[in-house]
């Protein structure tokens, strides 16, 4: 951490930074391109005259954006790259190095949310009923691609207490012309039995093949396998994260309790403390596939994957290390044409 002031930041990296922290936008995926695109703005915005103090402000911008939400890795391995790829002697060249790189991501993020929609979409079947936890783009992925081969899927929607982003992905299934039956989180177990896939994202996949995703996921994976209905991780590659390599485990952002309690509600009951983590840690032996852009996983495996893309080692390029570029490694997609391929 630098002594120093902050440089001052573009006021989309400002808003894109509030945005994240207040949850207007969310979702690991969405994130991810949020951070990209206000990284490019600050970019092309930076009024520097050396390329020192290019390389400062769009660091400091890097920490403004990671400061933002601890759980999804996405976050910084968006960062990574764009950050990762800042290159050149002048001004003008690491502007240009950095807005390619964001418009790089942004692409291979939406051609990698399509190739693991169709790589999901052949686990479901005909007629399956699928349950859904929060509200995920790369799981929503997969049913979509399912509707376009022409299967007829339903869906129960988990409501997702205390945000309740079951009501997006029930609103998104229903534009697909899914039929949806929403249900309160605890009637989960009761309706598995109608149920043959559970299908849900990502925020960050350890090494180990543990998830970790919207709380209650985990319940709802130990259910599933107590009643032998597949769950399915449907999550690209840039949610592995790259620190579990080395034994660090994932932080589970804990929000405030005015999204569980009201301040009237919370007074009537007294003395008590409320804790809302806002994600939880499914071990891999309750996961049956992690679908990504580079094929489909038994849990286990992904850290063969994952230290094809990220080395033993990620860099943290937004951090305050000299110079004016970033280094060039350790970055989700790098070496993700390669990727091994599983089942
Ligand atoms: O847990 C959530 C969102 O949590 P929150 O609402 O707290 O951000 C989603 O399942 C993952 O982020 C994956 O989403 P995607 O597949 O869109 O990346």
């Amino acid at each position: 951490m630098t002594t120093t002031a902050e440089p001052d930041l573009h006021e989309s990296v400002e808003e894109t930074a509030d945005a994240i922290a207040t949850m207007e936008t969310r979702g690991a995926a969405t994130i991810a391109a949020a951070a990209a695109d206000a990284l490019a703005a600050q970019a092309r915005a930076v009024d520097a005259d050396d390329p020192e103090s290019f390389g400062r402000t769009m660091r400091a911008a890097g920490r403004r954006l990671y400061g933002t939400r601890p759980t999804a890795v996405s976050l910084p391995n968006s960062l990574r790259y764009v950050l990762g790829r800042m290159e050149g002697e002048t001004v003008p060249e690491l502007e240009s190095t950095v807005t390619t790189a964001a418009a790089d991501f942004a692409e291979r993020l939406d051609t990698a949310q399509e190739q693991l929609g169709e790589i999901g979409a052949n686990r479901l079947r005909d007629g399956d009923t699928i349950m859904t936890h929060c509200h995920s783009t790369d799981a929503l992925s997969c049913v979509r691609a399912a509707v376009e081969q022409g299967k007829e899927i339903s869906a129960i929607v988990k409501e997702t207490r205390p945000r309740r982003q079951g009501h997006i992905t029930a609103r998104e299934l229903r534009e697909m012309g899914v039929p949806v039956v929403l249900i309160v989180d605890s009637a989960a177990r009761r309706y598995l039995d109608e149920v043959d896939h559970v299908v849900v994202g990502a925020d960050a996949i350890a090494a180990d093949g543990s998830v970790i995703n919207k709380i209650g996921t985990s319940g709802l994976a130990v259910n599933a396998r107590e009643r032998g209905v597949p769950i399915m991780v449907a999550a690209q590659t840039i949610k592995f994260h790259p620190d579990t390599l080395t034994g660090h485990t994932v932080e589970i952002e804990m929000r405030e309790e005015a999204e569980v309690i009201s301040a009237d509600e919370r007074a009537e009951l007294g003395d008590l403390t409320v804790e809302n983590p806002a994600f939880d840690v499914t071990p891999p032996r309750y996961l049956d596939a992690i679908v990504t852009e580079s094929g489909q996983f038994p849990p286990e495996s992904v850290v063969t994957l994952m230290r094809e893309l990220f080395g033993e080692s990620a860099a943290r390029p937004w951090e305050e290390s000299g110079g004016s570029g970033g280094s060039r490694h350790g970055l989700a997609g790098d070496g993700s044409e390669g990727g091994a391929k599983s089942s």
